[in-house]
């Protein structure tokens, strides 16, 4: 039986609010409801200094909606917006000890919209996320290459994987060492003029990682605020594929100034852009717009362009979606070669074809960036399950 908000709502029109509302359903605490299948979450809104009395409050909101009828699962976190200069809160399991964790539910939690200065992370000032609905499409590719294509228009940029299910930076830049740790701070590493922090620098290549909800939140969380990333004009991350708990954090944990979506021409692939474009929309961040990658295929002898079936598919479905289309990548055995060999193809050959179409899709992102496109909130989560 599917679940509603209707269903989520009434449940909550039983359960107490924190600011003397009648119910919590009624309380302007109450985040946006996310619903995914059985799953539920929400957050609370509060102060700091409320937050351990106002557990009893969580409790009894998970509770109340637990014992609505399909619901399988349920997170509800209280929330509430760190004052300037006082200390993060405390972590749940970091990184590191996800290695060989147990499988659980996984979730994150949503959070209210507030306004607040900054990126959220000290000296970056706009953090965009490279997603896409499915793998394979050349999400990491893109990221890599246009995150390159910004360097080379002289922004300071950093690249942040956080692609927990496969981390493909390390890859990308041919970079194998562990971070270096300063105080509380982790180093970035570096290759051609960017500061890059991939979730695979902190876990050992090959292990089977089963990364739970908020083991996800917490890596996420650390590398974006204990990481020191120094001034940025841009921090691009590179998003683990598809619509959940990793993007839904992203969204939520930081002020990301936008999204770029990745797909490939086909029809199968832009349904999976549809869904991506839609979660950002649903938790308030701005589609920077779309890029249609292995678009048409270039031979590397003759330069010969050769459409491939559905190409031009991503163009038409930002028309529809009135999302701006920032360009296309061809399929390139050149662009393959390069990102395999550690040095993506706008570090290795700058002045190449593929290069300048990359050069373009950045200055069009970048366009939007600075043309006064609204950011969002940077909410932080006190507690968590
Ligand atoms: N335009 C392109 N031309 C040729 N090969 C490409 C292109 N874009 C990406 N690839 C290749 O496709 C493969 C998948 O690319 P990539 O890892 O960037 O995809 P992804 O969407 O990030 O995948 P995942 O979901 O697994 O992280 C890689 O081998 C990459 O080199």
């Amino acid at each position: 039986m599917a679940v509603t908000e209707d269903d989520v709502r009434r449940a909550l029109d039983a359960a107490p609010a924190p600011d003397g509302a009648p119910s919590l359903a009624q309380s302007p605490a109450l985040s946006p409801i996310s619903i995914s299948g059985g799953r539920v979450i929400f957050s609370i809104q509060t102060t700091p200094d409320r937050a351990a009395a106002l557990e009893p409050v969580r409790k009894a909101a998970e509770a109340a909606v637990r014992a609505v009828p399909g619901v399988t699962d349920v997170l509800v976190a209280l929330t509430a917006d760190r004052p300037a200069g006082s200390a993060p809160p405390p972590r749940p399991a970091s990184p590191m000890a996800a290695r060989g964790g147990r499988d659980a539910p996984s979730g994150a939690a949503p959070a209210p919209r507030q306004a607040s200065g900054g990126a959220g992370v000290p000296g970056v000032r706009h953090i965009i996320a490279v997603a896409s609905g499915k793998g394979g499409v050349g999400k990491s590719t893109t990221a890599a290459n246009l995150a390159l294509a910004f360097r080379a228009q002289g922004l300071r940029v950093g690249l942040m994987d956080a692609d927990v299910y496969g981390p493909s930076v390390p890859t990308l830049f041919g970079l194998h060492e562990k971070p270096e740790v300063e105080g509380k701070m982790m180093k970035p590493l570096e290759a051609h003029g960017l500061k890059i922090m991939s979730i695979g620098f902190l876990v050992e290549a090959g292990t089977a990682m089963i990364w739970r909800g908020p083991m996800v939140m917490s890596a996420l969380t650390q590398m974006l605020t204990e990481v020191s990333w120094g001034e940025l004009d841009v921090l691009v991350v590179d998003m683990p594929p598809g619509t959940g708990d990793a993007q839904l954090t992203m969204a939520q944990r930081v002020k990301l100034s936008g999204a770029v979506i990745v797909s490939t021409p086909q029809d199968l692939a832009l349904a999976d852009a549809r869904r991506g474009v839609a979660m950002f929309e649903r938790v308030d961040v701005p589609i920077l717009g779309i890029v249609e990658n292995m678009s048409y295929y270039c031979c590397p002898n003759c330069g010969h362009r050769a459409e491939l079936f559905g190409h031009g598919g991503a163009r038409a479905e930002a028309e529809r979606m009135k999302t701006p289309f920032l360009g296309e990548i061809p399929l390139s055995l050149e662009i393959r070669t390069t990102s395999d060999a550690g040095a993506p193809i706008v570090a290795k050959d700058p002045g190449s074809e593929h290069s300048k179409a990359y050069g373009r899709i950045a200055a069009a992102v970048w366009n939007r960036l600075t043309s006064g496109a609204p950011g969002r909130a940077a909410p932080r989560i006190v507690i968590e399950r």
